[in-house]
């Protein structure tokens, strides 16, 4: 524990667990399924929702700004995902975002009829591309590859790839602007599922070349449980899509009630319907916990807690499984282990203070989320996971119950 404390001491980014109301009694290590609650955002939704909503009814749309809410939001989050201000909306869930932009991906590749993903992609983004394939039709199907398949996998007959940058399970992570590069190489537009990254390290989707992403909001970026998610399209192709779901906030005069529909000239085509006032509040709220952050270090401390936490469980507890690459370069924000009574292991874990989740089959979630987190809350969470291992806690009926949500 001393090197820890001395770890901690020295930490640049210590301070900035104060931007965050942390329950008492809890090492919470899974900010990256739930991101927490920061602090003074309940007091503002308390104004927004008795002041802004209570008083100004609808007169919010215009005097507390809240028809320019979300572009707002669109431009914290396009600095952490090192995207223009314009290439970014908000709004939806990550799920509808998959079908937005894969429906526009494909329109931009009219000659191709392959969605193309890795077999252990989050399922949304599976079912979503299964879905939109059915119904178009005309010889449109899902394939799938794993990581180690995926550039052979890519030929003249895939239109999008469609990745998620870092795998929910094992937390192994693509090398974005390297795929990118393969995915353009053979002609193929690249889409990154970026759950598992914004707010967690820096994203360079400019850079990368990256064609089309998506992400949540409710994770890294602690916006709140069903925060609104976000999308990217890349400059260059914003005026090239039409989009599929044509609602009524992505014309180009929403309050004109036209009969037809034009699109709106820039990112905002892609709104769909009314924003959600309450939870975009909160998410724009949340994501002032970044304001001066340097994503650098986020990064860099986020990949000494994994190394910590690995180094300490491995030594305590041998018969957990790293599920997770060691090698920096090739992992996100976060560190697995599988264990086959991993659910129970977990339950346990949680019942003695240290929160992380359980991923079927057999895997042990740790989320690393460097701005609420110290290198001694790690060492304490590997030693209550060597309790619950050394002295069987696990094994008891209680904890092989399965919750609805896991
Ligand atoms: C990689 C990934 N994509 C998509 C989703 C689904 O997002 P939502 O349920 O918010 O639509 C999740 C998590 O829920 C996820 O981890
Ligand atoms: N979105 C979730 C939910 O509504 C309930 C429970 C968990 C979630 C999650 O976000 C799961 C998460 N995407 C994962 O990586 O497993």
């Amino acid at each position: 524990m001393a090197r820890a404390d001395e770890a901690d001491r020295l930490d640049p980014l210590k301070a900035f667990r104060e931007r965050f109301a942390l329950p008492e009694g809890v090492i919470y290590l899974d900010g990256n399924s739930l991101g927490v609650l920061p602090a003074g955002l309940s007091a503002h939704m308390k104004d927004v929702v008795e002041q802004q909503w209570g008083e100004r009814l609808v007169r919010g749309w215009n005097d507390a700004g809240w028809i320019d809410l979300p572009a707002r939001v669109a431009g914290k989050i396009a600095r952490l995902v090192g995207a223009k201000k314009d290439s970014v909306a908000v709004g939806d869930s990550t799920t509808i975002n998959v079908f937005k932009v894969l429906s526009a991906a494909l329109s931009l590749r009219p000659d191709r009829r392959v969605i193309l993903s890795d077999r252990n992609n989050f399922p949304t983004d599976l079912y979503v591309a299964d879905g939109l394939a059915r119904l178009l039709g005309q010889g449109y199907e899902l394939k799938l590859a794993t990581a180690d398949e995926m550039e052979d996998a890519i030929d003249e007959n895939v239109a999008a790839v469609l990745l998620t940058e870092v795998d929910y399970r094992t937390g192994r992570r693509y090398d974005m602007a390297a795929m990118t590069k393969h995915i353009h190489d053979k002609g193929a537009l690249a889409i990154w599922d970026l759950c598992h990254s914004a707010g967690a390290f820096p994203v360079h989707l400019d850079a990368a070349g990256a064609d089309f992403a998506i992400g949540c909001g409710y994770k890294y970026l602690n916006g709140g449980p069903g925060a609104p998610a976000f999308l990217y399209i890349a400059e260059r192709h914003v005026a090239h899509v039409a989009p599929a779901l044509s609602g009524w906030m992505g014309h180009q005069t929403p309050f004109a009630f036209t009969e037809n529909y034009t699109p709106a000239d820039g990112i905002a085509r892609m709104m769909v319907g009314t924003p959600p006032i309450l939870s975009m509040s909160s998410l724009d709220r949340a994501l002032d916990a970044f304001d001066g952050v340097d994503m650098a270090l986020v990064r860099e401390k986020s990949q000494q807690l994994c190394d910590r936490f690995i180094a300490e469980v491995e030594q305590r507890c041998p018969e957990l499984e790293l599920a997770t690459p060691r090698d920096h370069d090739q992992r996100g924000s976060q560190v697995s282990f599988r264990h086959p009574e991993g659910y129970a292991v977990m339950q346990a874990l949680i019942a003695n203070g240290v929160i992380g989740d359980f991923r079927a089959p057999d895997i042990l979630r740790f989320g690393m989320t460097p701005l609420y987190l110290s290198h001694a809350d790690i060492v304490t969470a590997a030693e209550i996971l060597e309790r619950v291992m050394r002295e069987r806690l696990w094994d008891q009926e209680i904890y092989r119950k399965r919750a609805k949500v896991t």
